[in-house]
């Protein structure tokens, strides 16, 4: 197994009329690090993210997912090991029940009878949600669809979660609810997201896209000091940093 869980090389993703989504984009990430990928709207977030797992196909550049390079022969291990997160959970809950959105990756993978019960109960678990069981997707509120579609990624047991966005449109009840549990897992975890402030309490190191590129990836403290920095990608420092809103920091 190589050291670095993650590693992308180089990467360039060109959309059809010609624009860069993200160029020359390399990092590396170690087992069980948290990531956050920051950057001003348009930056080249998603496109990034979408290439973890193979969504996105690259123009140029490779992703290693462990010792595999990811490549339309590997795909379906790739995905195994890395679940993604959408920012829509809509995008991820289809079925009648959140029960059997929950099974359905793990029934696919060929589980069935006990174990497939297992995970399904296991995966709830994780997220406080095994009362959501037998309830219709669209019938749970913003916060429980976001532990719902977390638990569908779960299901799969993968050794990277990525996440667009954990906590965008979530009232600040449900997106502590949603930091409580990012803070609970192992796994490997690469999170986009506009919430510096979650940023800041969560994720050790950052990485900045800026117009497709990297412009900064170090620990987050530091790069959130950089005030030059985050004003070149159009970004601001977390509220937690900017001392009292009323004062700013003379009280
Ligand atoms: N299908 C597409 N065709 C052409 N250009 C695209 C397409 N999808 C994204 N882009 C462009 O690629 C660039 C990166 O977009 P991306 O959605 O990855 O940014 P982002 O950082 O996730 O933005 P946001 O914070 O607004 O979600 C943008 O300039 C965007 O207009």
């Amino acid at each position: 197994m190589s050291h670095h869980l993650v590693e992308v090389r180089q990467l360039q993703h060109r959309y059809p009329d010609g624009s860069f989504g993200i160029n020359a984009v390399s990092f590396r990430i170690e087992h069980g690090e948290a990531v956050a990928i920051i950057g001003a709207n348009g930056a080249g977030k998603s496109t990034l993210l979408q290439h973890l797992n193979g969504t996105l196909v690259a123009t140029a550049g490779q992703v290693r997912i462990g010792d595999g390079l990811l490549t339309p022969a590997t795909l379906s291990q790739v995905r195994r090991s890395v679940g993604m997160v959408f920012q829509n959970p809509d995008d991820q809950l289809f079925m009648a029940t959140v029960g059997e959105d929950v099974a359905f990756g793990p029934l696919n993978l060929g589980l069935s009878g006990e174990e497939l019960e297992a995970r399904v109960v296991a995966a709830l678990g994780q997220v406080d949600a095994r009362h959501l069981r037998h309830k219709a997707p669209y019938h749970l509120s913003g916060g429980e669809k976001k532990r719902a579609a977390i638990a569908t990624v779960l299901a799969m047991m993968p050794d990277v979660l990525v996440m667009d966005e954990p906590t965008g449109g979530l009232d600040p009840f449900s997106r502590r609810q949603v930091m409580h549990l990012l803070a609970g897992f192992s796994h490997t975890r690469i999170v986009a997201s506009h919430d510096l402030d979650m940023v800041l309490e969560l994720f050790p190191r950052t990485i900045i896209l800026c117009n497709g590129e990297v412009a900064a990836d170090g620990p987050t403290r530091d790069i959130f000091r950089d005030r030059e920095l985050l004003a070149r990608c159009r970004l601001e420092q977390p509220l937690a940093m900017q001392g009292c809103p009323v004062c700013r920091g003379g009280c």
